[in-house]
This record gives structure tokens, sequence and C-alpha cells, in this order.
């Protein structure tokens, strides 16, 4: 099996080229890939499949894309979005020489999201809407956080914190009430780091905690807004794995960072565990 590996501020992912969508992606094998001893090691796959190989219902509007992200999870579950998945996804298309212009749609679970390559390495993706749906809470390493549950397509609880984050314990996936999040939830923790500029650390629903997550990194800024009786505004964000920005607008929340391929394989699959 073909595999390219790539990342964005850290995110990593096994890119899995599939153009006739002939893989059979099972939870089992998204796990074994990416398992850091025994696999390639990721906190994510990305299936790279033509939208029309696609059985089943499609999300509204994929036919537009030629391409659709088919992301999943370290733990093997399907999530609906990625923000550093999508701009990892745009680069290998772009270097496999699979779509030509600038400027292009990907077909996510979460609907279609344009992507714009820029001539300085950074990626922006515009990431549709960022709703806020109210509080919650999560409790971590026995402590109480609150927070602004904050949809990106996928689920989010962005919760500020006063003091500095980066001695919180995020090794253990922090417990939220089923019934307030029955898909489960990526938290966020973050911090303010001067005007516009925002510090965060993430537990990733199906992965643990990662180095960046895009669609956190979108939910932070829409929740550091909404603090600050904002709509619109650009946040520099700050996590483990290196920086993006995020720019609200109308509703909408535009993606800007770096995402690279960094290794192309052979992937011997019957000795993965
Ligand atoms: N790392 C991603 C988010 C991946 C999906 C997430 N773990 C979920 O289950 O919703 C990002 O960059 O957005």
């Amino acid at each position: 099996m073909r595999f390219a590996k790539g990342h964005g501020t850290q995110n990593d992912f096994v890119i899995l080229p599939d153009p006739d969508g002939r893989l059979d992606l099972a939870p089992g094998l998204v796990a074994a890939l990416c398992d850091r001893h025994a696999g390639i090691g990721a906190d994510g796959v990305l299936r790279v499949v033509r939208t029309k190989a696609l059985g089943g219902a499609l999300p509204d509007g994929a036919e537009e894309a030629e391409w659709f992200m088919d992301y999943r999870n370290a733990d093997g579950s399907v999530a609906e979005m990625c923000g550093n998945g999508v701009r990892v996804f745009a680069r290998y298309l772009a270097q496999a020489g699979l779509v030509a212009a600038p400027v292009f749609p990907v077909a996510t679970r979460a609907g279609v999201r344009t992507v714009e390559m820029g001539a300085d390495g950074a990626i922006t993706v515009d990431m549709g809407a960022a709703r806020v749906l109210g509080e919650g809470t999560a409790e971590i390493a026995g402590r109480p956080y609150r927070g602004l549950r904050v949809s990106v397509g996928n689920p989010h609880l962005a919760c500020e914190v006063d003091g500095p984050i980066e001695a919180l314990d995020l090794g253990r996936a922090p417990a939220v009430d089923p019934a307030v999040f029955p898909d489960g939830v990526n938290v966020e923790l973050y911090r303010r780091d001067g005007a516009d500029r925002l510090r965060m650390r993430v537990h990733e629903r199906g992965s643990g905690e990662t180095r960046s997550c895009g669609t956190g990194i979108v939910a932070v800024a829409r929740a550091a807004a909404h603090a600050s009786g904002r709509e619109d505004g650009t946040w520099q964000v700050t996590v483990p794995g290196g920086e993006l920005t995020v720019r609200l607008d109308g509703g909408r929340a535009l993606l800007t960072g770096p995402a690279v391929v960094v290794a192309h394989g052979e992937l011997d699959t019957a000795a993965l565990g």
C-alpha cells in the first residue's frame, strides 16, 4: 500500500492515495497505521479519494469538488472535519499534480471547503461558520473547566483559563457529560497572550493530546471573540506545534498556516499489528 506522511504545525497524518475508492479503511487498520511504535505513527489518516468514487450519500454540494478528504482519528473513528488535515491534504494534491489551480474545493463530511495555496508556503482554508452553541463543562485532572461549545463541523469545548496552560495534565480524556456531548468532543484550553493573541492546548476526540488542531484553533478564536462581544477580527494562535492565524469575517472563519508532506513510501500491511 502506498502512503505519504505530512503534518500541519505538527498535527501529523498518514496520507493514503485511493483515487478510485478501493481501500477498506477498517478502524483496526487506521489504528495500526497511527500506532507510534508498531505503525507509521500519526494523529490521524487522510484518505485521498475522488468524490465520484464514493458510494452512499454524499455531503451537501460534495459533487462540486473533485477530491474528498476521508478523515479518520488515530483510534479509527470517523470525524467530520480536520483543519490541519485539509491543508496537508491540499499540499499533497498540489505536489502530486492532482490539482492545477491555486484555489480549489475539497469535499469533507462537514461540507465543501475552499483552499487557497499561498505563494509563501502557507495555505488558507475557508472553514465555514464556527457556531457558538452555548456553555459546557469538562473535568480535567479532577478540576472543572467551563467553556463555550462551538461547532466547526465537528464538536469543540473551548475553555479559557487564567494561568499558564503548559503544566496542565491532558494525558487523559477530559470527563464530559455524554448527554451534552453525545458524539464526544474535542476540548481546548486557551489563555490570552496579548491583544488578539491566544495560546492553546487540545485534547482531541479519538486522538488524545495533539500538538495542534485546526478546528480547535478556530473554536478558541470564536470563543475569544464571543467573550469580547465581537464577531469579526484576526487572532494569532500559538500551539505546541507552531502558530496559525484565524480571521473571523462575516460569519465564516479563514484558517491560515503551514502544511508539508515529509515522506512517501510503501507499507507492508501484513506486518502491521
Ligand atoms: N486535528 C484536527 C481535528 C481532527 C478531528 C477531531 N479529532 C474530531 O474527532 O473531531 C484539526 O486540525 O482540526
